[in-house]
């Protein structure tokens, strides 16, 4: 029999909709990478999920209903792929992160494990970062040993950046060394901005800050902020940073000020690498905004790509890592590493819901 596929769902922290992907691997090899799917939050959807946002917030409906969405994009993806769900071995479901303070012993993503493996009649892992805080770890970024395994050929020292609704890093560097973290806001505040200002949920190909200027005052009091002194590994909420340094300012220039915010996080994150990588491969929805990008090369100096440039799908990689990820789960492997996560020791994580 031919091996059955892993899936992998992800809804991020730009709550734009739930991405699906399918690749086979045995944990630590990845043979290929399959067929995916994206559904695209509601407005209606969307507000339900900010909603409950927070600390504190009671998620219980929200949860199931995020659950049934779930399950709906992986039978979309299975439609449209003319696949029975007795093709997939195991699910990865990632959930929603909801709040993410791991100095305070916290993070917490909705999803409902037991019932989308009901739903689905497919094994299930969820909950993949509660392991690593627990231990003292940061709970993120978690796509690393994913980045890695895809990355095994590749020449080194390269980089791994994934721009989704916060910023996160893998620099890989000769020899298997691996280290990651979370470098400052990705897309989310943007997102936010542009909501307010024009009542869109993005800044399509940057056209919006390329119509404006870059106030390199209010840019620097957004990079004055400890965070960006801390050693990696290093993680963050995707409501860590706030917009308030640019409220003064036109929604065009705060639109260009806010992109030039996320680029220069990500140039500032050089100092704190062994060595200077040869090439950036960039993924998650930001790869798409061409002003960010230019900015990124400027920045770098260096080779600054989207990830299709070696093969890969930045639209879905994040789903296919939580697909790995639920595997090594399932055969005890770790998911997280000292250099990842700041975990004391390699650890474990994730949890499984039998059909
Ligand atoms: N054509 C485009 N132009 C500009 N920005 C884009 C474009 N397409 C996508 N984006 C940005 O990418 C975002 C979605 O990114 P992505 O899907 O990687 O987020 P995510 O899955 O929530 O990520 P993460 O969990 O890593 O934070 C959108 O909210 C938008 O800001
Ligand atoms: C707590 C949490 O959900 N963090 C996300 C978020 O979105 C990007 C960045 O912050 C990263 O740390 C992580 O997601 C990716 C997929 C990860 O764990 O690698």
């Amino acid at each position: 029999m031919t091996q059955q596929w892993l899936l992998g769902l992800m809804s991020g922290t730009s709550m734009d909709g739930i991405d699906v992907a399918l690749i086979k691997s045995d944990g630590e090899e990845v043979f290929e990478q399959g067929p995916t799917h994206s559904l695209l939050y509601t407005t209606e959807q969307r507000a339900q999920l900010e909603s409950v946002m927070g600390a504190s917030k009671e998620t219980t409906e929200a949860e199931e209903a995020l659950t049934y969405w779930h399950n709906d994009a992986v039978h979309q993806l299975l439609q449209k792929e003319a696949l029975k769900y007795s093709d997939i071995e195991l699910v990865g479901f990632h959930g929603q992160t909801t709040f993410h303070d791991p100095a305070r012993g916290i993070t917490k993503q909705i999803g409902d494990g037991a019932l989308l493996s009901k739903l689905c009649g497919i094994p299930v892992v969820n909950d993949f970062r509660s392991a690593d805080v627990a231990a003292g770890g940061e709970g993120a970024p978690f796509a690393p040993l994913y980045h890695q395994a895809l990355a095994r050929d590749l020449n080194k020292p390269i980089v791994v950046l994934n721009i989704g609704g916060v910023s996160n890093i893998t620099y890989l560097g000769p020899n298997g060394f691996v280290l990651a973290c979370d470098t400052g806001p990705g897309n989310g505040l943007l997102d936010d901005w542009i909501f307010k200002h024009f009542g869109k949920s993005m800044d399509e190909d940057g056209r919006i800050a390329s119509s404006g200027k870059v106030d390199q005052a209010a840019l620097t009091k957004m990079l004055d902020n400890p965070f960006f002194s801390l050693d990696p590994p290093k993680s963050l909420d995707r409501y860590d940073f706030s917009s308030e340094y640019v409220q003064g300012l036109s929604p065009e220039d705060g639109a260009a000020t806010l992109t030039a915010f996320t680029a220069v996080v990500n140039t500032k994150v050089l100092s704190y690498l062994p060595q200077v990588p040869e090439k950036w491969l960039v993924t998650g929805g930001g790869r798409h905004n061409p002003v960010l990008m230019d900015a990124l090369r400027e920045g770098l100096k260096t080779s600054v790509d989207p990830v299709e440039n070696v093969g890969w799908d930045g639209d879905a990689l994040e789903a296919q890592a939580f697909a790995f990820l639920a595997k090594r789960s399932q055969l005890g492997l770790p998911l997280s590493l000292p250099s990842t996560t700041k975990v004391p020791d390699p650890c474990l994580g994730g949890v499984l819901h039998a059909a």
